[in-house]
């Protein structure tokens, strides 16, 4: 062929090559929540037909139902520390939270009758909006502080009154800085009021497999390591914030230890 032809397909190349990156991304975004969707879809009816309605037994459903998800992804997910989920009655599980992607690395470890608190939007997210709501999902309005609070509270006799679990994001929205954002206190406070012990988790970074900015979602693998718990009992509102630094701190050191040093998307990480 001639080479005034193949000037423009070598320059034609590695834009193609981007392009087919990008179009990947969003195609698996839209994958994940369309799959998501539809899998909630099948699962209401079962959920209604085992239980009748919002009950946190629903959450064997959605657990049951999201656990191949992964492979679609090219995702393997590691997971050490089971012996520390080993604990009889309720407890708050907290775990840094980088996309809607961590719902695959919860539903690997979701312990028995435990639910999570999400923001309120999420119940509008059509067949997983209810979906969640029939799974007992707690969902608070971060925009007021004061009704949040008053929710969290009512969980806290909630956890011990039907013996829940309750899975906790203590940044209180998704990162993804190469570090962990520093905590609100809501968890805390919670298992303080419920005086409960609190699991840590980490999740590793999503940095050398999924950079939101620079459009790129391949295969990787998810380190989730489950963290030995942090008892409460006999703390008051005095603790909270001496136990989320004490929590922040051990998941920070976990989180540096099991990610990868990757580059960043969002600039270096802090210190
Ligand atoms: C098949 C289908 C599949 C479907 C998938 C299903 C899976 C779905 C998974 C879904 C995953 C979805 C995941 C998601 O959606 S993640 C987003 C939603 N989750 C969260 O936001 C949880 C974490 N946030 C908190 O805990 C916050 O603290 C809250 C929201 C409670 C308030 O935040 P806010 O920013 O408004 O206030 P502040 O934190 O600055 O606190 C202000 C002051 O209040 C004090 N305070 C705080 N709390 C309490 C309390 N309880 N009792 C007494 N006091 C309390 C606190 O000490 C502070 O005082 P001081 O210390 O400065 O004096
Ligand atoms: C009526 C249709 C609306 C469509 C909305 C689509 C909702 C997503 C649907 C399926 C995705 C799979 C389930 C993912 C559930 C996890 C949700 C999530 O991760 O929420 C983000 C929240 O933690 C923090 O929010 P921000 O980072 O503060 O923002």
């Amino acid at each position: 062929m001639d080479v005034v032809w193949m000037l423009p397909l070598l320059l034609l190349f590695p834009l193609l090559m981007w392009t087919s990156s990008t179009f990947l991304f969003y195609f698996k975004k839209f994958f994940y929540v369309a799959w998501m969707m539809l899998l909630a879809l099948l699962g209401i009816p079962v959920c209604l037909l085992k239980s009748g309605g919002r009950d946190v037994e629903n959450m064997r459903v959605i657990r049951a139902m999201v656990r191949h998800v992964k492979y679609f992804f090219g995702l393997r997910i590691e997971v050490s520390g089971w012996e520390h989920l080993q604990t009889v009655g309720p407890y708050v599980i907290i775990s840094n939270h980088q996309s809607s992607l961590d719902v695959l690395g919860m539903m690997e470890i979701l312990p028995d009758r435990c639910t999570t608190i999400a923001k309120k939007e999420l119940v509008y997210a059509g067949t997983v909006g209810l979906i969640c709501w029939l799974s007992g999902i707690v969902f608070i309005n971060r925009k007021k502080t004061s009704d949040a609070k008053s929710v969290m509270a009512d969980a806290a006799k909630t956890m011990l009154d039907q013996q829940i679990r309750l899975w906790v994001f203590p940044e209180g929205t998704r990162n993804q800085n190469g570090d962990l954002l520093p905590f609100k206190k809501g968890a805390f406070h919670l298992a303080v009021q419920a005086q409960v012990p609190i699991v840590p988790v980490v999740f590793s970074s999503y940095n050398s497999f999924y950079l939101r900015k620079e459009k790129q979602f391949n295969s990787g693998t998810i380190k989730l390591k489950i963290l030995p718990k942090i008892e409460t009992k006999g703390m008051t509102s005095e603790d909270v914030s001496s136990l989320s630094d004490l929590s922040h701190s051990l998941m920070r050191t976990a989180f540096l230890e099991i990610s990868d040093s990757v580059p960043q998307s969002n600039g270096p990480l802090k210190h």
